[in-house]
């Protein structure tokens, strides 16, 4: 039996940022990861750490100092089109309608295909109505459903997504979440999702890449063998979130596990 080849194979890698007259600063520290085709990873880890650093260099923004990442057994030397990237702040052209930042850069061979499939991601993303709306007049959660609709429009094979959810508000945020993993049903996307929050963690992905401190290692890669949607009252669910937080160094009451306990037991007086 053959055994496919990982979609992205992340090897010892290793990046050391110049410092203005002093010594390097070591960012990532001999990171190994394996993704499979259609595998939708989280990465997360404290503040600061590389998470956005190791998506860079995954994407080909920037070169590592050691190590190597390949996609389909290709190193990765450069950004490529078939492979795109989402920030947490949107990037869509103020200029341009909704129908017009979907289509834009689109290629296929006739105007009528491009229509069409500017129309389905538009329907996928539930802006049906919208289409001739500019940035100005939609919210933030419409814009931020624009740019992952433009991303998925161009037919990426992998989608990195640096905390595309993290300007929004509470409540979009947990509904666009909803709209996350319906789109990924449909589509099959590699995804690597950088997120500061364990919870959209869990409830995305299906395995969890926890960071350490930096220079950051792999701590630890935490499958979530649970159905989606995710209950989050569920006791799996639960286990799995308090694992990260306990690898990330937080207890229940989100202090550092480090602390002298006696600090720990009470509550600051401010
Ligand atoms: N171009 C650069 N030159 C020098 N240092 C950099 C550069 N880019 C990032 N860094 C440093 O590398 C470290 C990792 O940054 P990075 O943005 O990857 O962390 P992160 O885990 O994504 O952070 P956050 O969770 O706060 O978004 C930080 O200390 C940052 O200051």
């Amino acid at each position: 039996m053959s055994v496919a080849r990982p979609k992205i194979e992340i090897e010892n890698l290793s990046l050391d940022f110049a410092a203005d007259g002093g010594s390097p600063i070591s960012v990532l520290h001999e990171i190994d990861l394996s993704v499979s085709e259609g595998e939708f990873i989280c990465i997360v880890g404290p503040s600061g750490c590389g998470k956005s650093t190791l998506l860079n260099i995954a994407c080909g923004f920037l070169e590592p100092t050691h190590g190597q990442v390949r996609i389909d057994g290709v190193p990765v030397e450069r950004p490529d089109r078939r492979r795109v990237f989402i920030f947490q702040n949107t990037a869509v052209f103020p200029w341009l309608s909704v129908e017009q930042n979907i289509g834009f850069g689109l290629r296929s061979s006739t105007a009528d295909e491009n229509a069409a499939t500017v129309q389905r991601y538009i329907e996928m993303i539930g802006l049906a109505g919208f289409e001739k709306a500019y940035p100005r007049e939609l919210s933030g959660g419409m814009n931020q459903r624009v740019e992952i609709a433009r991303a998925l429009a161009s037919n990426p094979d992998v989608l990195f997504m640096d905390e595309p959810l993290g300007a929004l508000d509470y409540l979009t945020r947990l509904k666009m979440r909803a709209d996350l993993i319906e789109i990924w049903r449909q589509e099959r996307k590699t995804i690597l999702f950088v997120t500061h929050d364990v919870d959209e963690s869990v409830q995305l992905a299906d395995r969890i890449v926890v960071m350490s401190k930096r220079p950051a290692s792999v701590k630890a890669v935490i499958p979530v063998d649970l159905p989606r949607p995710r209950s989050l009252d569920d006791p799996e669910y639960l286990r799995i979130r308090d694992e990260i937080f306990h690898l990330m160094g937080i207890d229940h009451f989100g202090r550092n596990e480090d602390a002298p306990s006696d600090s720990r037991a009470r509550p600051s007086a401010e």
